[in-house]
């Protein structure tokens, strides 16, 4: 199961098939002891692409997964798909909509095990994801504390991802978040390109996702994995 595999995830990277990546930064990538590598982004998916990556991903034995964001791009094969509900934002198309017309086109061939439910809260308004989900991006710490007891206690979903996708985030915000979860997981991702960064996010979130740095400088990216996973997750509730 998915669900179980992902509870041992500390780091992972995610890779973005509409980017260009040298043979030698991937195997960088792949041999640098992260946990799973999961391949996504918001603009210019396509199934070609996904398809071309997950190939060049398979000579190693790393855990891949696929968030999906488009509905024409589900690649088979990997060994888990990332579902993402957007929480914070009032277009039902973003919550619950494609994933209804997934279900209509796919039926009984989704195999459901192999997929885990993110509820994702987008907390940077710059970023691409928040312009196309049209999401209320500006809570304050007592509205993004809420959102977080929502998926704990009423909703009970697997993971809450924050996210701050290019840009560092607020560690108050990811504080107040992480106080209202005791069996969600926490995923934060956004903007780490620091060792200080890497080790804020890493006291408060289960998993900590690094995206851009694999592409801007991949010697600093694979220094993160090391930076989070020497730091000690402080306990949940
Ligand atoms: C045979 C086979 C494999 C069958 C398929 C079975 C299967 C896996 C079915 C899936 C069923 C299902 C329920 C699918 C959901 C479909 C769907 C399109 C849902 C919508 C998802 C969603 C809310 C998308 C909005 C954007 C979003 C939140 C994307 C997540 C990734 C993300 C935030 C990327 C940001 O990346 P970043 O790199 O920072 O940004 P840029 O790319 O812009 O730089
Ligand atoms: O690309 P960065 O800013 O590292 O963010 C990682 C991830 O949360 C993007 O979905
Ligand atoms: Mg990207």
């Amino acid at each position: 199961m998915l669900e179980q595999m992902a509870a041992g995830w500390r780091h992972v990277f995610k890779l973005d098939p509409n980017r260009r990546l040298s043979d030698l930064s991937l195997e960088k990538v792949c041999q640098s002891g992260t946990d799973a590598i999961i391949v996504g982004g918001t603009d210019g998916i396509t199934f070609e692409d996904i398809w071309k990556l997950q190939k060049r991903l398979r000579k190693y034995l790393l855990p891949c997964v696929l968030e999906v964001s488009d509905i024409n791009a589900i690649v088979p094969g990997f060994d888990g798909y990332l579902i993402p509900s957007v929480l914070n934002t009032d277009q039902a198309r973003w919550i619950h909509g494609a994933h209804l017309k997934a279900i209509q086109r796919y039926g009984c061939g989704i195999p459901w095990k192999q997929l885990l439910l993110l509820g994702y809260v987008i907390l940077n308004p710059e970023s691409k994801v928040s312009r196309l989900t049209e999401a209320n991006a500006g809570l304050d710490e007592e509205a993004a504390a809420s959102y977080a007891c929502l998926v704990e206690h009423l909703f009970k979903w697997p993971v809450l991802y924050v996210e701050y996708s290019g840009k560092f985030g607020d560690e108050n915000m990811v504080r107040a978040i992480r106080r209202q979860l005791k069996k969600t997981r926490l995923f934060y991702g956004g903007g780490i390109t620091t060792r200080r960064q890497a080790e804020t996010m890493a006291k408060w979130a289960d998993t900590v996702v690094v995206g851009n740095l694999v592409y801007t400088n991949v010697e600093k990216a694979v220094q993160t994995v090391s930076w989070v996973k020497e730091t000690n997750l402080q306990e949940k509730g």
